[in-house]
């Protein structure tokens, strides 16, 4: 394991290159987060915690949540009815390219972008829309072991207001029979999901929870060893959008980012990784945390290949 001070060292030496990003502005509210915030977490099977900078701050999850919530909806419908209707292929399109679903089977690719993740938000079960969001949020603080997970409301209701390409894509997979209930309501779901606030700390958490093959570190198993690993092979061919080849290449490992500015990581078996940095590179991936996990993983030899 490594320990704070070269965690600390390895945020110093990347510090500068958060400067050559942009932070997210096409959603209402993400444009004011502080290009200059970066902070790491590793937690080990052991519990042991390493963190260094800002690895407590809060910002919200955005496209974190898709692996998070395949999880639930796996739970609640199974892996063959939500692999009916999305796909497993990486696309090498943007995050929120529109092209593919008319071009391929009308299938999303797969959960990781955001066709699919608003039609994985579409199956997730409840009485009502708040139910469904609820569980969604209580699944994220079981597994994550933080009962004070909250949304943030602002950030919210910015992208339910400006999320047109996020609609566009909705009815469209609705036309074509992958959305089976209410569109509002799903990209409702989808849209508050993205806006729950995390921080570094808790996306190590989680991180943990899948190397672990989802058993949390209180010993209770929420997924099956299968979902797991499917969790974190799509994350190793798609996580990281269109940037998924080059970053598996350098870094080596399964990670899920989000426009909010945090990576989820992890290595299997032995730690979970949290990195939060909102300055973006032109893929939408944190720029000073894909650098930092670069060099971690060289020191600590992460790669799992
Ligand atoms: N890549 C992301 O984090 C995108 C999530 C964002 N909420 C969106 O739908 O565009």
């Amino acid at each position: 394991m490594i320990d704070s001070d070269i965690l600390y060292q390895l945020i110093l030496a990347n510090k500068d290159k958060c400067k050559g990003g942009k932070v997210a502005d096409y959603i209402p509210g993400l444009k004011n987060a502080n290009k200059e915030n970066f902070g790491v977490c590793l937690i080990d099977n052991n519990n042991k915690v390493s963190c260094a900078g800002d690895y407590e701050k809060k910002f919200t999850i955005q496209s974190i949540s898709k692996p998070l919530i395949l999880m639930l909806a796996i739970l609640d419908n199974g892996e063959d009815y939500i692999f009916s209707k999305i796909g497993m292929e990486p696309t090498g399109d943007p995050f929120n390219s529109i092209k593919k679903l008319e071009t391929s089977l009308s299938k999303p690719f797969n959960p990781m972008i955001n066709a699919g993740a608003i039609a994985v938000s579409s199956m997730i079960k409840g009485s009502t829309s708040e139910n469904k969001f609820n569980r969604v949020l209580d699944f994220i603080k079981k597994i994550s072991e933080n009962p004070n997970l909250d949304y943030d409301e602002d950030i919210y209701m910015g992208e339910k207001i400006t999320g047109n390409k996020n609609r566009a894509m909705a009815y469209f997979m609705k036309n074509d029979g992958i959305i089976e209930g209410d569109v509002e309501e799903a990209l409702d779901i989808y849209f508050k999901q993205c806006s729950i606030r995390v921080s570094a700390f808790d996306l190590a958490k989680i991180g943990l929870f899948l190397a672990n093959n989802g058993v949390t570190s209180y010993g209770e198993r929420v997924i099956t060893e299968h979902t797991a690993k499917l969790i974190k092979s799509l994350m190793v061919t798609c996580g990281m959008y269109d940037g998924s080849g080059e970053f598996a290449v350098r870094v080596g490992i399964p990670a899920k980012s989000g426009v909010g500015g945090g990576i989820l990581s992890l290595v299997p078996g032995k730690m979970g990784i949290g990195v939060y940095g909102p300055a973006l590179d032109s893929k939408g991936n944190s720029i000073g945390g894909y650098a930092l996990l670069e060099e971690m993983s060289k020191i600590l030899s992460c790669s799992i290949f």
